[in-house]
């Protein structure tokens, strides 16, 4: 089963997604790791990404993720052309979105310290983030409860059949 964790910075979609694949015993991707290098130095100049600086790095995603069975991927996918790039190469991707409020992503933000995303980024990142369809079967949560909280709700989710799957804004 492959599942993507998605959400603008400081969603919580790297320590929600690290703890979900050390759960479920799953490989883990990071995808800030396949950024090409010029995307990281554009983010930390505080430009935002556009379309074609995501493409490269989608298909690397995309390349992973069609290399195995199983698999838990961090990554903020936050337009439905870029989920349709990723589902095209996992066809039953499960998705988990988290969407915290913008005063929690702007308080985690600008906590963190030595990372390259600067809080400036937050407001084009959430201007960017596409609503999850209906038809996309996400479990959307708002991200705001503690990590095990969290993970132990999705790894529920998991169980069900997909075909049941529906937006959950309760948890
Ligand atoms: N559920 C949570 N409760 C409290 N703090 C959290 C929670 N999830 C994440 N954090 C903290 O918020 C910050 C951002 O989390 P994380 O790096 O997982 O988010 P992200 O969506 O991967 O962000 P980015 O894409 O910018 O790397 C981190 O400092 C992390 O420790
Ligand atoms: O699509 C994007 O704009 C990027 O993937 C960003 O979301 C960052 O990589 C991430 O949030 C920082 O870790």
């Amino acid at each position: 089963m492959m599942v993507l964790v998605m959400g603008v910075s400081g969603s919580g979609k790297s320590s929600v997604g690290l703890a979900l694949a050390k759960r479920q015993g799953a490989p883990f991707l990071e995808s800030d790791s396949l950024h090409p290098t010029t995307n990281v130095a554009k983010m930390a100049a505080g430009v935002p990404l556009d379309d074609d600086d995501r493409a490269p790095w989608l298909d690397a995603i995309a390349t992973w993720m069609a290399a195995r069975p199983h698999g838990v991927v961090a990554c903020s996918a936050l337009k439905r052309a870029y989920r349709d790039r990723l589902r095209a190469a996992a066809p039953a991707l499960r998705i988990v979105a988290l969407l915290p409020p913008e005063r929690v992503l702007a308080e985690r933000l600008g906590q963190r310290r030595g990372h390259f995303m600067p809080g400036s980024l937050l407001a084009s990142q959430l201007a960017t983030l596409e609503v999850l369809g209906i038809d996309e079967r996400a479990l959307v949560l708002s991200g705001d409860k503690p990590v095990a909280a969290t993970i132990a709700i999705v790894a529920q989710w998991l169980t069900l059949d997909p075909r049941h799957d529906a937006h959950n804004l309760s948890a």
